[in-house]
């Protein structure tokens, strides 16, 4: 029977390995994490990470032919192939801080599966790693004296998935790709790894290619996502300006069947673990190549992301007299997107810290998030968000400007203002008659993911802010000051 270890049981690491488990039930799947908090609460009924469909996959092959452990070495010694799904988060000090891709976890997971291996292993990153790690990561795994005799074959299998929808992604990937050596034994491994995946993803949609190509493609997908969305927040710029309506010109562009329709979305800004993080990555390595414009290029995605988010704040405390000092302000939504409990790098850090500055008061809901992990991120310095919980600090201070709350009622009595950052389905749904009646007047609504109806929530008697849609009278005359 074949064994897989999967090293890394978090976002990426434990949805693969369950579904990988789940559709070839001849191969046994041990996931593998040094965090204890991590590993037994995989073995609860309470999952450490929200992911719809997860949890029934898990359930399905847990005690079977899928297992969680803290034995990471007996794991690896016994596997015939290990992905390695550690994070690999924006270095903090050091040779190209603030951008490089800090390789601490992969290495010490090298470095361990160097030490206890016994026999020849498939090694495959599934992190998403600077192009050329693999020639690193070989001569970790080559130089160590133990392994003298064993051989070792590295793939690059990038993951593709996003979080929310991250197991339909596996169950139904555009692709899988995979990087290999070129040589008759990388020819072999790769082999190996197209048929793990033809259990259930047609042929035609696993690519194979070189190593660096398969590196460097998944640095080139995120960045050209994240560009689409930067792309279409510097449109809802001048929607506003000129009056012309961000929606309909995605609508008018997503019909070019050469642009297609989805990344479309206008909002107060992308977020999530991964953007910001790989474009920082590629333009590190740009720079460390000369390729100085290049590295340039790239940068400005992310500049017009932190302006999105910076606009979204300006209009809120221009358009509420210039000043949200000592008003309430509910916030609904905290999570980088809908359907997942995750905050890194969520727009909502920089939004809340933003009007926190300003000495608003915050009343936060969101359905998944917890309060600890809120008051954690809007305690914390920049860089440290990437890094999963069980690994940041433990003691942060609260702070006491923010409360934390259990519905959008809640957040939202007495409050000036409401500013919608994450598209929750459940705030489609939100009686607003009775937030309005229960609100500061005038009352404000600033949606930050354009999903609530505008002309509704105007005839109740709010003041309606949309990114990149036509402006009330009210907005109109409050020129923002940046
Ligand atoms: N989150 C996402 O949607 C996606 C992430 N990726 C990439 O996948 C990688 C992992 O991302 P996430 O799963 O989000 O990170 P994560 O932080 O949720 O999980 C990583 C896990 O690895 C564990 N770990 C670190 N060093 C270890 C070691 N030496 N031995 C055993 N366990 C170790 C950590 O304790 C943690 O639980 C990153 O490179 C990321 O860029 C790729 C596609 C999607
Ligand atoms: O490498 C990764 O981690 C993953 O990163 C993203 O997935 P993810 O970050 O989970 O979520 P997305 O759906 O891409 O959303 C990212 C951010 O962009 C925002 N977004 C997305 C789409 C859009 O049209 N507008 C928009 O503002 C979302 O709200 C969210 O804050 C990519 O979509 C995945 O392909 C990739 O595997």
């Amino acid at each position: 029977m074949v064994k897989i270890c999967g090293i890394g049981a978090g976002y990426v690491g434990g949805p693969t390995m369950a579904v990988i488990a789940l559709k070839c039930p001849s191969i046994e799947v041990a996931v593998v994490d040094i965090s204890h908090s991590r590993i037994s609460a995989w073995n609860s009924n309470k999952l450490p990470i929200y992911e719809p469909g997860l949890e029934e996959v898990v359930n399905q092959c847990r005690g079977k032919n899928l297992l969680f452990s803290t034995d990471v070495e007996k794991h690896v010694y016994e596997a015939d192939i290990i992905f390695v799904s550690v994070n690999t988060p924006t270095k903090v000090r050091g040779l190209g801080a603030g951008k490089a891709a800090d390789l601490t976890y992969w290495e010490s997971a090298a470095r361990m599966i160097a030490d206890v291996s016994k026999s020849n292993k498939i090694v495959i990153e599934k992190s998403t790693v600077p192009v050329r790690t693999a020639e690193a990561i070989e001569k970790i795994l080559t130089h160590n004296t133990n392994s003298k005799d064993i051989k070792y074959q590295i793939l690059s299998n990038p993951e593709f998935l996003s979080e929310g929808t991250a197991i339909q992604d596996l169950l139904n990937p555009d692709r899988v790709l995979i990087g290999g050596n070129q040589d008759p034994e990388g020819i072999e491994a790769i082999r190996k790894l197209k048929a793990i995946y033809a259990h259930w993803v047609p042929e035609d949609r696993i690519i194979a290619t070189n190593l660096w190509s398969a590196e460097l493609s998944k640095l080139a997908d995120n960045a050209f996502l994240a560009q689409r969305i930067s792309s279409i927040n510097a449109m809802s710029a001048l929607c506003e300006a000129t009056g012309a309506e961000v929606s309909q010109v995605s609508l008018a562009l997503g019909k070019n069947t050469k642009i297609g329709p989805k990344f479309l979305n206008a909002s107060v800004g992308f977020g999530g673990s991964c953007f910001q993080k790989d474009i920082l990555n590629l333009v590190y390595i740009c720079e460390s190549n000369g390729l100085t414009e290049v590295a340039n290029y790239w940068k400005e995605v992310i500049k017009v992301n932190d302006y999105q988010k910076s606009r979204f704040v300006h209009r809120v405390v221009t358009s509420m007299f210039n000043t949200v000092s000592g008003k309430k302000i509910a916030i609904l939504g905290f999570a980088f997107k809908k359907d997942t409990s995750d905050t890194r790098k969520t727009p909502a850090i920089d939004v809340c810290k933003g009007l926190l500055g300003d000495n608003a008061f915050l009343s936060i809901y969101d359905p998944r998030v917890t309060e600890t992990q809120i008051q954690k991120d809007l305690s914390m310095d920049g860089v440290e968000w990437d890094h999963p919980i069980h690994l940041q600090p433990k003691s942060s201070s609260v702070v006491k400007q923010v409360n934390v709350v259990g519905d959008a009622y809640e957040a939202t009595r007495d409050a000036h203002g409401l500013c919608i950052l994450t598209e929750w389905d459940e705030f489609k749904t939100v009686d607003y008659e009775r937030v309005y009646d229960n609100m500061e007047k005038p009352a404000f609504v600033f949606d930050g993911r354009n999903m609530l109806n505008v002309d509704k929530l105007r005839e109740i008697g709010f003041i309606v802010y949309s990114i990149g849609r036509p402006l009330d009278q009210w907005l109109k005359n409050m020129k923002i000051v940046n």
